[in-house]
């Protein structure tokens, strides 16, 4: 759990989009057999953040560590818009993921039904719906069986019974011993998955932990309030980084 030592962190490190800066000084630990929430405003750097975290670009400064085994597929990444090559079935396009990281036949089927995809096996892609496709995102990302699984905004565009089943996922996934992060604005299922808080706003960190113990510190009883005290500030503004807010 928490006290292992971080199987992937960030240490210190800045993301700069040209001469906009959207990360400073970032350092964060995901662990082994835990779900780590990553929450924080729009536009706080949650994308950015992630995707440095997945291998995806390079930090403008500091480092990302990997300490986990050398598998097949170290980082499982679902994007915020996942989007599949038309023309194939939602099996056939899970079976060409499988074969690129040496996954055997039959996980293709065993990670659609773990979504609660099976039915739409045969379905072609393009005739998926937007949260279906999300959920074929999350199938594609766990596939190969990747010790460190990220996803952004996996419960984003779901029903009320699918980003519950989703982060149900998340938690079970986690229990198979993989650190998981994902990004959501969702924070009542955040507190009813998650173990642990990486709080971004305006590109740093102001707070990272497990959920019951920042709630300890802070004398309140819901992730709510932690975030509402970590945030500070206005929390109907969206602070576009390098403006002026
Ligand atoms: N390719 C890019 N070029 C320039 N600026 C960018 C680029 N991508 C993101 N940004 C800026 O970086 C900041 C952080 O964006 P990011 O998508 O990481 O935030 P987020 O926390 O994931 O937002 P949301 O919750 O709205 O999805 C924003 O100010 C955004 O405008």
């Amino acid at each position: 759990m928490t006290d292992t030592p971080p199987i992937l962190e960030a240490i210190d490190i800045d993301h700069d989009y040209g001469a906009v800066s959207v990360l400073q000084d970032v350092s964060a630990t995901l662990h082994r057999g835990t779900v780590t929430a990553l929450i924080g405003p729009n536009g706080s750097g949650k994308t950015t953040l992630i995707r440095s975290l997945a291998g995806l670009h390079e930090p403008t400064a500091g480092e990302i560590a990997y300490h986990g085994p050398d598998t097949a597929r170290r980082i499982g990444y679902l994007p915020q818009h996942p989007a599949f090559r038309p023309g194939f079935t939602t099996l056939e396009t899970l079976q060409f993921y499988a074969s690129l990281v040496g996954a055997d036949e039959t996980a293709a089927m065993t990670h659609l039904d773990r979504v609660g995809l099976a039915d739409a096996a045969d379905r072609p892609v393009e005739a998926l719906s937007g949260g279906m496709t999300r959920l074929l995102g999350i199938a594609q990302a766990t596939i190969g069986d990747p010790p460190v699984v990220v996803l952004d905004e996996p419960g984003s565009g779901l029903d009320p019974g699918m980003s519950m089943h989703v982060f149900d996922v998340a938690a079970d996934l986690a229990d198979d011993g993989i650190a998981v992060l994902l990004s959501s604005h969702d924070l009542e299922l955040v507190e009813r998955a998650a173990d642990r808080v990486l709080v971004l706003s305006n590109g740093r960190i102001v707070r990272q932990g497990v959920i019951a113990d920042l709630q300890d510190e802070f004398d309140v009883d819901s992730l709510w309030s932690v975030y509402e005290t970590a945030i500070g500030g206005d929390l109907d503004t969206v602070r576009v980084q390098g403006e002026r807010a």
